[in-house]
């Protein structure tokens, strides 16, 4: 069977791709490989979770310029590194399994300067985070891993958000976007579709406003 995504396999052959994209009005550098997601181009439900995620972003900024983000499942490092150099003084962590994904997402955070700003970490979900909170959760959940993992990342949020913090996940609706929502609104006080996109959702939800 193919490999998926979110398995690491050390043995699995390179084919490396560099390519350039824009996220958060950020013109980035980014490298891909076999083995990890949407490695041609930044997926498109990545995208909508940026544009969605933007105004907040901005008044986030506004009114805490050094915020947190976790960009939970970061991949390559898409949302994480667009998140940090948008607003330099935010601080993100982006977690991954899969550690070809991690060595690319240090290698795009070098590349695209930003470093210093993010802390990148092999994690099962929260599992190395502990007692971590942030500002911003930023998730396009893994699928196909399964519906217990989609569920760990989306209600174990709740030990990891600020009193105002905001989780937001993107999901598709034929991938269970509506039964995610019944999930939130079970788990969190306030949770709500932010936005639909072709069929994509954005789901936001918090514990207090
Ligand atoms: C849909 S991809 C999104 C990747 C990246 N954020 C992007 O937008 O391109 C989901 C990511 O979650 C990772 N993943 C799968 N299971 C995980 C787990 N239990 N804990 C942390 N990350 C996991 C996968 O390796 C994959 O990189």
């Amino acid at each position: 069977m193919a490999n998926q995504y979110f398995e690491n396999d050390p043995e699995l052959d390179h084919q490396r791709e560099t390519f350039d994209f824009t996220l958060l009005g950020q013109s980035l550098q980014l490298t891909t490989d076999r083995g990890v997601f949407s490695r041609s181009r930044v997926d498109y439900g990545t995208v909508v979770l940026l544009n969605s995620s933007a105004a907040l972003l901005a008044a986030l900024a506004a009114i805490k310029p050094d915020f947190t983000c976790l960009d939970l499942g970061c991949g390559y490092g898409p949302v994480g590194i667009s998140v940090a150099k948008a607003y330099p003084q935010a601080q993100v962590t982006m977690v991954d399994v899969n550690q070809r994904a991690l060595d690319l997402a240090v290698e795009n955070a070098r590349v695209n300067q930003v470093a210093d700003q993010v802390t990148i970490l092999a994690s099962q979900a929260y599992t190395a985070l502990t007692d971590q909170r942030f500002d911003l959760i930023l998730t396009n959940p893994p699928v196909r891993a399964g519906k217990a993992v989609v569920r760990d990342f989306l209600t174990s949020g709740q030990q990891h958000l600020t009193d105002q913090g905001q989780l937001l996940a993107v999901l598709q609706k034929k991938q269970g976007a509506p039964s995610a929502l019944k999930l939130l609104q079970e788990k969190y006080p306030l949770a709500q579709v932010r936005q639909r996109d072709k069929g994509y959702y954005i789901l936001q939800a918090q514990m207090s406003w």
